[in-house]
Formats: structure tokens, C-alpha cells, sequence
């Protein structure tokens, strides 16, 4: 069996978190395990409260797991602040785990903050080293770069830039652009392009989050990196085909292994 860990936090209304990470694993025929790091209270609306656990009790739920299991890769999302960044770069690092893939989760779609900005330096100093693949958004591909980004030679320049920072792979994401959905991803060498049509619905929440999980997913199964990430784009162009409305607001992309083929 392909192990997978998620580390990130709780979305109650289960579109994007640890529970879109975990629906994501299951879909590609993985099994998915969480390390939870705050907890959300948020519905298809929006982000109403956010509490973070204590580093200690998230430093434990991932030794609990490290000392008893192999995992075959490890997700990041929400992080939330420095000092859980410190415990979750201290561990990994003792451990040695390999294909960890860090989604740089910001702020929510509804603009909820969901990493303390006076932490952005910390998740880019400690963690992006320790990454086989990065996947910023435009915006927060923007934060990391400071440079506004709108273009595909611009989503080139900042994935460079952002591989400086010290992971193996940049996977700049287009979701957000005019147009086509475009993702970028660069190994530090050369580039490769990942283009669908825009899927035209207002339901998109826990694009992000899916992504990246897939991406660890496939890197589980032993696939190259731009592998990897062809099986992500695949992945979730039909989790967001088969999006619906939930609730009132933004509703979630819908995981079920009958639409990918294994
Ligand atoms: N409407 C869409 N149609 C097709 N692909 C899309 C669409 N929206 C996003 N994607 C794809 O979904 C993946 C996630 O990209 P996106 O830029 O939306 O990430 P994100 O902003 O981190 O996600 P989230 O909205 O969950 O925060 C990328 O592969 C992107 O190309
Ligand atoms: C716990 C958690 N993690 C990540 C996101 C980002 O997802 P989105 O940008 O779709 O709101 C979220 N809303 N909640």
C-alpha cells in the first residue's frame, strides 16, 4: 500500500484541508494519513474562525506516525504560524522524509488569513528546502517574488526566482489567470507547460489544496516529478468538472476515483 501524509489544517465544510487531502488520497488509490496543525471553522462562504493547535501536540501526532510507519510522501498546506513551522521543519528534516510537496497556503479564496504574515519568512526559510515540488498560486507566487504576475513569462520568471529559495521544483499555478488554466513548473533547468481550458463554474474551493495533494500522491507512486504534476492537472480537471453547489457560496470540486484512470 502507497502511504501519504497530510500536513494542514481542518476545513469543517470539507472542500479543502486536511479533508480535500484525504479525499484526494483515496481517489488516486492511496492511503492517507493527517497531521492536523489548526482547526477552521468555515463553510462554502467563508472562513468565520481560525485556532491553531499547540506545536506539541502537532510535533506528536507526526512522530506518532514517522516512528511506526513509511511514509511514501508528505503534503503541506495551511502552517499557520512560526513555531509550527519550526516543529514540522525540525522533524522532517530528523527524519529524512523524501517527496514532500509544500503548498504555500496564504490566505483562503474568501480572504480569511491562513498563515500569519509575520510567518511567510519562516515557511520559505525552513520548509521550501526541504520540498521536492512548490505550489504557489499568482498571488502568493507575487508575495514571495514581489513582482505583479499576469502573464505566462511572468509566471516563468517568478517560478526561477522561487526555485531559488531552495526547492527542487516550482509548479506555478494559473487558476487565477485570464483565459486558459496554465500551470508553470520549473526543475531549475527547464520548463514545462500544463495547459487546460478553463472549466467555466463558480464551484472551485479546494482546487489548491487537491492539486498539491495529487501531485504527493503520484510522487508516492514512484512517478517523476513531471509526471507528478500531468497526473494532478488530469486529477483535477475532472474533480472541478464535476464541482456543485453547496451551501451558498463557493461550492467544493467533487473527488471520485471513477473519473480518474488509475
Ligand atoms: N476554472 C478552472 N478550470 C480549470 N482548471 C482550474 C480552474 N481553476 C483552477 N484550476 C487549476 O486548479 C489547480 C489549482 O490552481 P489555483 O490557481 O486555483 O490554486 P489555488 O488558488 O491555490 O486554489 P484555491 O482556489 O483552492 O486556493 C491548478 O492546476 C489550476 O490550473
Ligand atoms: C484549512 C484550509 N486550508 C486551505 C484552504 C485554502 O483553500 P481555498 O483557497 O479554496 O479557500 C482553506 N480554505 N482551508
Amino acid at each position: 500500500m502507497i502511504k501519504v501524509l497530510t500536513i494542514a489544517g481542518s476545513d469543517s465544510s470539507g472542500g479543502a484541508g486536511i479533508q480535500a487531502d484525504l479525499k484526494t488520497f483515496s481517489a488516486l488509490g492511496t492511503y492517507g494519513m493527517s497531521v492536523i496543525t489548526a482547526v477552521t471553522a468555515q463553510n462554502t462562504r467563508g472562513v468565520s474562525s481560525v485556532r491553531e493547535l499547540d506545536p506539541e501536540i502537532i510535533r506528536e501526532q507526526i512522530s506518532a506516525i514517522f516512528e511506526d510507519i513509511q511514509v511514501d510522501a508528505v503534503k503541506i498546506g495551511m502552517v499557520f504560524n512560526t513555531t509550527i513551522i519550526d516543529s514540522i521543519a525540525e522533524i522532517l528534516l530528523k527524519h529524512r522524509i523524501k517527496n514532500i510537496v509544500v503548498d504555500p497556503v496564504m490566505v483562503s479564496t474568501s480572504g480569511y488569513t491562513l498563515l500569519q504574515p509575520q510567518a511567510r519568512e519562516a515557511l520559505i526559510r525552513e520548509l521550501f528546502p526541504l520540498a521536492e515540488v512548490v505550489t504557489p498560486n499568482l498571488w502568493e507566487a507575487e508575495v514571495i517574488t514581489g513582482e505583479k504576475i499576469s502573464t505566462l513569462p511572468a509566471m516563468e520568471k517568478a517560478a526561477m526566482t522561487i526555485s531559488l529559495l531552495g526547492s527542487k521544483n516550482v509548479v506555478v499555478k494559473g487558476g487565477h489567470l485570464e483565459g486558459d488554466a496554465v500551470d508553470v513548473l520549473y526543475n531549475g533547468k527547464s520548463f514545462r507547460h500544463f495547459f487546460s481550458d478553463r472549466v467555466s463554474t463558480p464551484h472551485t474551493h479546494g482546487t489548491g489544496c487537491t492539486f498539491s495533494s495529487a501531485i504527493a500522491a503520484f510522487l508516492a507512486k514512484g512517478c517523476p516529478v513531471e509526471e507528478a504534476v500531468a497526473g494532478a492537472k488530469e486529477y483535477i480537471n475532472g474533480a472541478i468538472a464535476h464541482a456543485f453547489p453547496l451551501g451558498q457560496g463557493v461550492g467544493p470540486i467533487h473527488h471520485f476515483y471513477q473519473f480518474y484512470k488509475a
